[in-house]
């Protein structure tokens, strides 16, 4: 179980000291001639130095031996990663992934090794662009540390707990909830038993939690609800791989001593974990459907006003109530991205072929909607309240930005599945025809 503690709050300025060094913090300043403990000041920025203050990220770290002391870095091989958007011909079709393969038992996968990238767009060079991958590991990152140069992971577990150690402290992720780890924070992940999720990646900005706007000061996800680790630091003499992600391509080097020496930190660029369990669902409570953003857990917005590189949004179990209405998502084509996946359970729009662990993408005015089974059944039922998705986690990354599938996701992950469309195969003509004159 979680007995780890955590500091509660969303973009809050925290501080914090591994208890076993009181008094490590600096007091007084942030960069004093010589730290309490022997400890050498490092500074980490989340955002320019000359950012707006509201958006100003930055946190300064005490550690045991600065982060530049690591030998040179090498490409690391045989990795999934990439941000080459151009190795297949655009595809607009629908798409529906089964469940992605975990490692085979004869295989031993860490979380970095089982990093695959299935889509995405930009440049993590020019600071614009996401990037989906899926991870599938069964065994701990052994005396290794990764850190992404090009943005933020937001990562949602689907099968496994994460043990995660940064910089920071450590945090376990379960499914159900999720985390996200900032550009440059190192991290090691321990797994127990196969594990498998998937990863939204941003270049270049951050998640916020919406606006909240005629919703009100409360609603959604809870800024308490978000947790970050407390200081906790290893002083561990060994060879450390770091393995840093770098213009879409993974490097290695060595350093001779564990990253993980942080004693004390303070400032408000942290990674964080939220339980999706807590998020306080709003919906239509007298007709009609509302659209998916009422879901938002968080969103990474570009320079369009209320337009998001990439919004992370989840379909929680939740009461439906709605008179006189088409309940399930509405057909639509949209002018974003959508990809969708699944934590647990049914997505109430397609109870077959959408599978836990499985994924689809649904790309910019590509019509979709629920399955031809699923409008039958919703327009002939009785519209009494209905608790839907009990026992279900859905979510969307939705982004504005057109995605490109990757090799891997296109073929080397051989899950593509080709009898997605025939979901929507057989819509019964209804026509009425036009009245009799
Ligand atoms: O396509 C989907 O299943 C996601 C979705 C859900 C919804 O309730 C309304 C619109 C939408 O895109
Ligand atoms: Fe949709």
């Amino acid at each position: 179980m979680d007995e780890l503690k955590y500091l509660s709050g969303f973009n809050s300025e925290f501080k914090s000291e591994d208890p076993r060094c009181p008094g490590s913090l600096p007091p007084d300043q942030n960069s004093p001639q010589n730290c309490p403990y022997g400890l050498y000041t490092e500074h980490l920025s989340g955002t320019a130095f000359t950012a707006p203050r509201v958006d100003n990220k930055r946190t300064w770290l005490y550690r045991i031996r600065p982060s530049i002391g690591h030998d040179p870095f090498k490409p690391f091989l045989n990795s999934n990663i990439t941000s080459n958007w151009d190795e297949q011909e655009p595809d607009p079709n629908q798409m529906r992934w089964k469940a992605f393969d975990l490692p085979s038992k004869n295989e031993k996968k860490d979380f970095v090794e089982g990093l695959n990238t299935v889509c995405g767009s930009g440049d993590p060079r020019l600071k614009h662009g996401i990037a989906i991958h899926v991870y599938a590991c069964n065994v701990s990152m052994k005396d290794r540390a990764f850190y992404n140069s090009d943005g933020d992971f937001l990562i949602v577990p689907q099968q496994g707990a994460l043990k995660i150690i940064t910089e920071f402290g450590k945090m376990i992720v379960q499914p159900n909830e999720i985390c996200v780890i900032q550009q440059g924070m190192r991290f090691t992940i321990d797994v127990k038993e196969p594990s498998r999720g998937y990863v939204l990646e941003v270049y270049g900005r951050h998640f916020t939690i919406p606006d909240l706007g005629p919703i009100g000061a409360n609603g959604l996800a809870n800024p308490r609800h978000f947790l970050t680790p407390v200081a906790w630091y290893e002083d561990r003499d060994v060879r450390y791989e770091i393995v840093v992600k770098y213009q879409g391509k993974l490097f290695i080097c060595e350093q001779d001593h564990s990253p993980f020496d942080v004693v004390s930190w303070a400032g408000n660029y942290v990674p964080y974990k939220y339980d999706l369990s807590k998020f306080m669902v709003i919906n239509s409570v007298l007709f009609d459907h509302c659209d998916p953003s009422i879901f938002t857990v968080l969103t990474c917005q570009s320079e369009i006003k209320g337009t998001a590189i990439a919004d992370f949004v989840i379909f929680p179990p939740r009461w439906s109530v709605q008179e006189h209405t088409f309940r399930p998502p509405y057909y639509h084509r949209n002018c974003m991205s959508e990809f969708m996946g699944l934590i647990y359970g049914h997505y109430e729009a397609k109870k077959e072929g959408f599978v836990a662990g499985g994924a689809t993408l649904h790309s910019i005015m590509t019509p979709h909607g629920p399955d031809v089974n699923c409008y039958n059944q919703a327009t002939k039922e009785d519209l009494k309240p209905n608790k839907i998705a009990e026992g279900t986690q859905a979510f969307m990354f939705e982004s504005c930005l057109g995605l490109a599938v990757t090799k891997w996701g296109a073929e080397t992950c051989h899950k593509l599945d080709a009898e997605y469309y025939k979901c929507w195969k057989n819509f019964k003509k209804n026509f009425t025809g036009p009245v009799a004159k």
